[in-house]
């Protein structure tokens, strides 16, 4: 787990995009950190792939700022994409090249110079394991090796970033394994994000979570936090006059809170110090209006389904993907 003081690769400010009239990613910020990898959750249409178009510079934002390792996406895309390396959904595999082809391929349209090239490709390949397959048609692999072959694509120019959506979509167990055993190693080298719908895919691969819902960030922790949740040294509490999280923070036992939409906040707190009580009382003396205080014992999928079904716009909209 990379520490606070890991230079912050990723610096993502107030982003958001309308198509029509409609915001499909609204006011997201976020960092990332040097050999951090981040899971980005969320259901369909929640605005996932919209956002990673944009940090990767493939769609323009309509509001908000990137910088990649310092350097402005949109004052800069040309030194700010050279930072980046991105795996589409749909891998962009060109299957009538061998491995080798293909990887030289994308090494020209990095701009990598031709001295560069073989031993950026070697060390891709090495680093995929896809060094016995060099000479082989991309079309004849299987589509885990392909899927290899999409993650080696997105390396090949040691990118600081790299940006994985939804990896081991269509692989088989074994396949899957060994992609996730990929992508946690190069997330000691690079920064990583990926895009899953895969739970348990998050608590094996990845260092912190973003959950996304109707556009908007409505989690963003760790995966220590998200375990806290689900041990049940958390509590839901609800409150219809909130007071600011200072505040709640400052209540003996509680170590930390996630706010939720609804006046609604999630309390950590350490083993043995409930701070229920406490909380009841000073609900009560400070006019907070608690409607509601449950133990929080849920699993990984239980805080994900309660963090995106409930409407978190002002007004409903239709979301359909
Ligand atoms: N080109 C477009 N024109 C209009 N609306 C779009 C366009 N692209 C995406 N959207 C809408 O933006 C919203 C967010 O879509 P996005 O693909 O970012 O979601 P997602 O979280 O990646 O979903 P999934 O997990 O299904 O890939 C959806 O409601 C989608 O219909």
């Amino acid at each position: 787990m990379p520490s606070q003081n890991s230079p912050l690769t990723l610096h993502v400010k107030e982003l958001s995009r309308n198509y029509d009239q409609k915001i499909v990613v609204n006011n997201v910020s976020f960092e990332l950190r040097k050999g951090e990898v981040l899971g980005f959750l969320g259901p369909n249409g929640a605005g996932k792939s919209t956002t990673m178009r944009m940090l990767t510079g493939n769609l323009a934002p309509s509001d908000g700022s990137i910088q990649i390792c310092g350097i402005d996406l949109l004052e800069n895309p040309k030194a700010a994409k050279a930072k980046i390396g991105y795996l589409p959904e749909i891998p962009p595999l060109y299957k009538e090249l061998t491995v080798d082809e293909y990887l030289r391929f994308v090494g020209r349209l990095h701009q990598m110079t031709k001295s560069a090239l073989p031993t950026a490709i070697e060390r891709a390949k090495q680093r995929c394991g896809l060094v016995d397959v060099g000479n082989r048609l991309i079309g004849n692999l299987s589509k885990g090796y392909q899927q290899r072959v999409g993650i080696a694509q997105a390396i090949v120019h040691n990118p600081d970033v790299v940006i994985l959506d939804e990896p081991t979509v269509g692989l088989d167990p074994i396949q899957v394994r060994e992609i996730r055993t990929l992508i946690r190693e190069l997330g000691g080298e690079h920064s990583v994000i990926i895009s899953t719908h895969i739970l348990p895919e998050v608590e094996s691969v990845c260092d912190r979570v973003q959950i996304m819902h109707q556009g908007q960030l409505v989690f963003s922790d760790s995966i220590e936090a998200l375990k806290r949740h689900m041990k049940g040294n958390s509590l839901l509490i609800g409150l219809r006059n909130p007071p600011e999280m200072t505040t709640l923070q400052k209540i003996t036992g509680v170590s930390s809170i996630n706010a939720l939409p609804d006046g609604q906040f999630i309390i950590h707190y350490e083993a043995d110090s409930n701070p229920s009580d406490l909380l009841i009382q000073a609900a009560s003396s400070g006019g907070w209006e608690l409607y509601l205080l449950n133990p929080a014992h849920a699993s990984l999928e239980d805080i994900f389904v309660q963090l995106t079904t409930v409407d978190v716009t002002p007004q409903s909209r239709d979301t359909a993907p």
